[in-house]
């Protein structure tokens, strides 16, 4: 579905991206791990079309996307939910779900309200906080809100960039729950971000790590969970004390 090939990346003189491969198959969780400053939010920034790689190609659904405007890969079907959530604090919970579909809504305002309570089943909790405005609700609250939004474009690719930012380990639970059964429900794919290694891993198909702008290591997230490089560097266990347990 996603084949991203050689991709580089600068912000400025900085050169983030430094050929990156992989490729996302159709209804999957795609897991992407690695630690602060890799360059994995300048990756899904590359691919929403925000930022214009220096060279290497994008494709989605057989269709190349690499120069393409932020809009127009929207309308492709990809959507990002990005870090720290953006939710409008302002705005009522429901117009910031609402605000995901603004390019249907003038159009096909029958079909974005039929959505909207696909989205609303999907999340029964929000249905009883409509009217709140977003800054009053918990982080997990406005996580879901943020993936509601996401749903409201039908996205085929959600691209989520560290939905577990700052929530207890109970909440990071439900989400990643949720995400789980966003892929059953909706046939979502999905490429997760993530710096809660274990988290991620344990949802996802495929994952690779991210290291200073490279992929060091990519393959079955259930063969990276055992990675023994991995659990020394990412889960905080290293094997010494692994022998004593
Ligand atoms: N808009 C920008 N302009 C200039 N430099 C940037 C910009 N965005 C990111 N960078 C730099 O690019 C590098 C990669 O940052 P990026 O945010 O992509 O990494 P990350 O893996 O998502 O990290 P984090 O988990 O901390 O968000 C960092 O050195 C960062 O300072």
């Amino acid at each position: 579905m996603l084949v991203v090939d050689n991709l580089h990346t600068y912000h400025g003189y900085l050169h983030v991206l430094k050929g990156i491969h992989f490729e996302i198959k159709k209804g999957e969780i795609f897991a992407m791990v690695g630690s602060n400053g890799a360059g994995k939010s300048t990756l899904l920034g590359t691919i929403a079309g925000i930022y214009k790689p220096r060279s290497g190609t994008i494709v989605f659904e057989n269709e190349e996307i690499s120069y393409g405007k932020v809009e127009k890969i929207v309308e492709k079907g990809i959507c990002l939910v990005p870090e720290r959530r953006q939710i409008f604090d302002d705005l009522s919970v429901k117009d910031n779900l609402l605000l995901g579909s603004y390019h249907r809504y003038k159009n096909d305002k029958k079909s974005v309200m039929e959505d909207f309570e696909q989205v609303l089943d999907f999340f029964p909790k929000l249905k009883t906080m409509l009217d709140r405005p977003g800054g009053l609700l918990s982080g997990g609250e406005q996580q879901m809100v943020a993936i509601g939004r996401g749903l409201m474009a039908k996205p085929k690719l959600m691209m989520l960039d560290e939905p577990s930012l700052g929530l207890a380990p109970l909440i990071v639970k439900d989400i990643m729950n949720i995400l789980k059964q966003m892929k059953k429900t909706f046939g979502t794919t999905i490429l997760l971000i993530e710096q809660n290694v274990k988290a991620a891993l344990q949802i996802a198909d495929h994952a690779c790590v991210l290291d200073r702008g490279e992929i060091v290591i990519q393959g079955k997230a259930s063969d990276l969970l055992e990675d023994e490089k991995i659990k020394d560097t990412y889960l905080g266990i290293s094997k010494k004390e692994r022998l004593k347990l």
